[in-house]
């Protein structure tokens, strides 16, 4: 029997969208507001999701408690609160977009969960733009 448990968290962060191989204009043509030079900011929702059996001793899939200090210690200690782009080693050459965002925080994720768990990421970038990352 396999069972899906939720965590979402949530952390503040700016960010620009920039190709730097690309010419300004086309930068801006592609990225329009968010390649904006002085950054801007978003309130990123993140859900983690874990499918795997129930442990028949705890009735758990996994404590809950323990995968909300996991996104804590890999994700919101790293990115909340910063400019992605300048404070962060990943994103300095990776364009911080909603999609890459999302594939580093499952990277970071996965080494610490069992192989028995599936791992999947949503983030919400704004409430009406989000992605979804399944490994
Ligand atoms: N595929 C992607 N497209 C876009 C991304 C992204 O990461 N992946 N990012 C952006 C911008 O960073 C930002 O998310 C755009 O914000 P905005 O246009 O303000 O979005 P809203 O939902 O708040 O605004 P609407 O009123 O719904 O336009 C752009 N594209
Ligand atoms: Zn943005």
């Amino acid at each position: 029997m396999q069972v899906t448990v939720c965590r979402t968290e949530h952390f503040n962060a700016a960010h620009r969208l920039h190709n730097p191989a690309w010419s300004a204009e086309h930068n801006q043509r592609v990225f329009g507001k968010c390649n904006n030079p002085n950054y801007h900011g978003h309130n990123y929702n993140l859900t983690v999701r874990l499918t795997g059996p129930v442990d028949p001793e705890t009735g758990y899939v996994y404590d809950l408690k323990r995968l909300s200090d996991l996104i804590k210690q890999e994700v919101l200690d790293r990115y909340d609160h910063r400019n992605l782009n300048l404070d962060t080693e990943e994103f300095r050459t990776l364009n911080p977009t909603a999609e890459n965002i999302a594939v580093v925080i499952w990277q970071r994720l996965r080494p610490h969960l069992g192989a028995d768990l599936a791992l999947s990421v949503t983030l919400y970038e704004t409430d009406r733009n989000f992605v979804e990352y399944h490994g």
